[in-house]
């Protein structure tokens, strides 16, 4: 339905984004993760046709966005960083204005805005002026205004930025109740957003797209999936050397404390990384024991989304890792 491919901007000289490539299947929700400044606004712009790229080509239902600009914004719903409000006119008045300016048919208004309050659950606020609304209330506006002509994509720009975490739940729910028959792309740069609303997530670092996949196989592939913190009696070096004979375990790394406890004289704090589908947690006990170690705390720890991005996102050694898997992932979508 959305298909990006090696799109670049560069405003003056400053490159904003280079050779962004990912695609977004009917009905999904895509994340685009990344820090503030990652190009993520610029993408977007791109996509919704008010930017145009200096290299490479999107399409949206088929349609260039930049070749088809009218035929792409008729088929997406766009919601910037900032929502075009109205402040003077009513929700109602302005959902009207914004479908007729969509091209929805005069027949057709009637219904059309009034699913689109009802599925952003605007009823009571129906005839209220813009400017006496809350700002979570003028986001719900700014969501049914993106959908009001039923676009099959919309894009969401920053949607529950200046929210508050009542606000943030409603307007995460209303997203989720979109997809399946919409597909959506929203930019964001809360890990936990991307895990709770997103089917996939394209993380987006200094403007490149360093990985694209599910949060659940981005924690996989990128971390080794799960493992252990262990809290041992001993020589760290040595029990090192002993569990990285262990079979299921990629890495053993040091830590300075487990569990989130105040590290102990005499301790050592372990981290070890297992390979993807091993639990090697009854071995590494036994060894451990049998080398002589104390053993005060075994613990399984899920690798999480937020690993992956400041894996992705602060250490420049991965992006070869990165960008293997964002090939991969272009090889899936093909
Ligand atoms: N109009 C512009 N002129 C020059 N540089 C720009 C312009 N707009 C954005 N940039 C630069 O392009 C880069 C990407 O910006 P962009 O707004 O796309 O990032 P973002 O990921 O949306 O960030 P944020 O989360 O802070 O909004 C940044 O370095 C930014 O300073």
């Amino acid at each position: 339905m959305i298909e990006v491919e090696h799109l670049s901007k560069i405003y003056g000289s400053t490159p904003a984004i280079t050779d962004v490539t990912f695609s977004v299947e009917p009905g999904e929700i895509l994340g685009l993760l990344g820090p503030n400044g990652a190009g993520k606004t610029t993408t977007m712009r791109i996509l919704a046709g008010y930017l145009p790229a200096t290299n490479g080509n999107a399409r949206i239902a088929g349609y260039d966005v930049h070749e088809n600009s009218l035929a792409v914004r008729q088929r997406i719903g766009y919601l910037p960083e900032t929502p075009p409000l109205y402040p003077d006119m009513t929700v109602e008045g302005f959902l009207h204005f914004v479908a007729r300016i969509k091209g929805v048919s005069a027949g057709d208004r009637p219904n059309k805005v009034t699913a689109a309050i009802e599925r952003c659950n605007l009823e009571d606020k129906r005839r209220v002026i813009i400017r006496k609304l809350s700002k979570g209330y003028r986001q719900r506006v700014g969501i049914a205004q993106a959908i009001v002509h039923d676009p099959p994509a919309i894009i969401l720009d920053e949607p529950t930025v200046g929210l508050d975490p009542r606000q943030i739940i409603e307007v995460r729910n209303l997203i989720k109740s979109l997809a399946g028959t919409h597909t959506i792309i929203l930019s964001t740069h809360i890990l936990p957003e991307v895990s709770m609303t997103c089917s996939r997530v394209a993380i987006i670092n200094r403007g490149k797209v360093v990985a694209t996949n599910t949060p659940e196989n981005l924690m996989t592939q990128l971390t080794g999936g799960s493992g252990y913190e262990l809290e041992i009696e001993g020589e760290a070096a040595l029990a090192k050397q002993v569990l990285q004979k262990v079979a299921g375990v990629s890495l053993v790394e040091s830590i300075p404390t487990a569990g989130g406890h105040q590290p102990q004289e005499n301790r050592a704090y372990l981290r070890v990384i297992s390979q993807p589908g091993k639990e090697p947690g009854k071995d590494i006990a036994t060894t451990l024991v049998r080398a002589g170690f104390g053993l005060h705390e075994l613990r399984r720890v899920n690798a999480t989304l937020e690993d992956v991005f400041l894996q992705l996102t602060t250490e420049e050694k991965n992006f070869d890792t990165e960008v293997d898997l964002a090939a991969d992932n272009e090889g899936e979508a093909a």
